[in-house]
């Protein structure tokens, strides 16, 4: 199993509980899409899951690893060598080229190698961004090229866990499709398992499950 929540309870400070889950498990090499209302919550459970945010309280297990239990520091290492996240927003640093965003964002973990460069030019390449546009600003890339740069920089660890919040938002029909067929590919490609949130629910057919949190959430029910 790569995720496993079990009893998990999770309120902002002073606020009412958000999520009380149960329990709710992926399957490693699984593609589960999360849909939500807005609010719902879906992004936090995101957080939650990548450690970014600490549950209040219960379990949450990934690829075998009591990851509530680990503290903050210990929680980011864990998440630099096993999660690629894709935020909506992509989150480059403006004035580093797609190369050094990849590369910077990776720094952290212990699995970066030595041809780093060449890792990250490869999945550019894999991911068809033009070479001529590699060593351009991220702030000069289109937004469907900055997307790009935003997986790859995700799977540059070849992440067992990936986790994608509303990452085609931005996008148009066609990007969109280039951003989900690329997505699935490199998924299958290092069998990594995938939770993905979205509005749109024209993606869901590209997955094995599609989840409502408010159908796993009793908080609030
Ligand atoms: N830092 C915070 N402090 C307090 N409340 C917060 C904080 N961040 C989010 N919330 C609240 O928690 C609830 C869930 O937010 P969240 O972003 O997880 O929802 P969502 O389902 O991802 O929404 P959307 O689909 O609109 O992106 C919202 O009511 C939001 O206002």
């Amino acid at each position: 199993m790569s995720v496993v929540l079990q009893d998990l309870i999770f309120s902002y400070h002073d606020h009412d509980t958000l999520l009380n889950i149960s329990r709710w498990e992926v399957a490693a090499g699984e593609k589960v899409f999360l849909q939500g209302e807005s609010g719902s919550g879906k992004s936090t459970l995101l957080n939650l899951i990548a450690g970014i945010l600490p549950a209040t309280s219960g379990q949450i297990t990934l690829l075998d690893e009591r990851v509530d239990q680990l503290n903050q520091r210990q929680r980011d290492r864990f998440r630099a060598g096993n999660i690629g996240y894709i935020f909506q927003q992509f989150n480059l640093i403006p004035y580093l080229n797609a190369v050094d965003n990849i590369l910077l964002a990776n720094e952290f973990s212990k699995k970066v190698k030595r041809n780093g460069i060449a890792r990250a030019q490869e999945l550019l390449e894999q991911l068809k961004l033009p070479d001529s546009v590699w060593r351009l600003p991220g702030q000069s890339l289109s937004i469907g090229q900055q997307q790009r740069v935003a997986i790859a920089r995700a799977l540059f660890n070849s992440p067992r866990l990936i986790i994608a919040d509303e990452p085609t938002s931005a996008l148009d029909q066609k990007n969109r499709i280039a951003f989900m067929t690329t997505l699935m590919d490199l998924c299958d490609a290092y069998q990594s398992t995938l939770i993905f949130v979205s509005h749109d629910p024209t993606l869901a057919c590209d997955f094995d499950r599609t989840d409502v949190l408010a159908d796993i959430n009793r908080a609030g029910a």
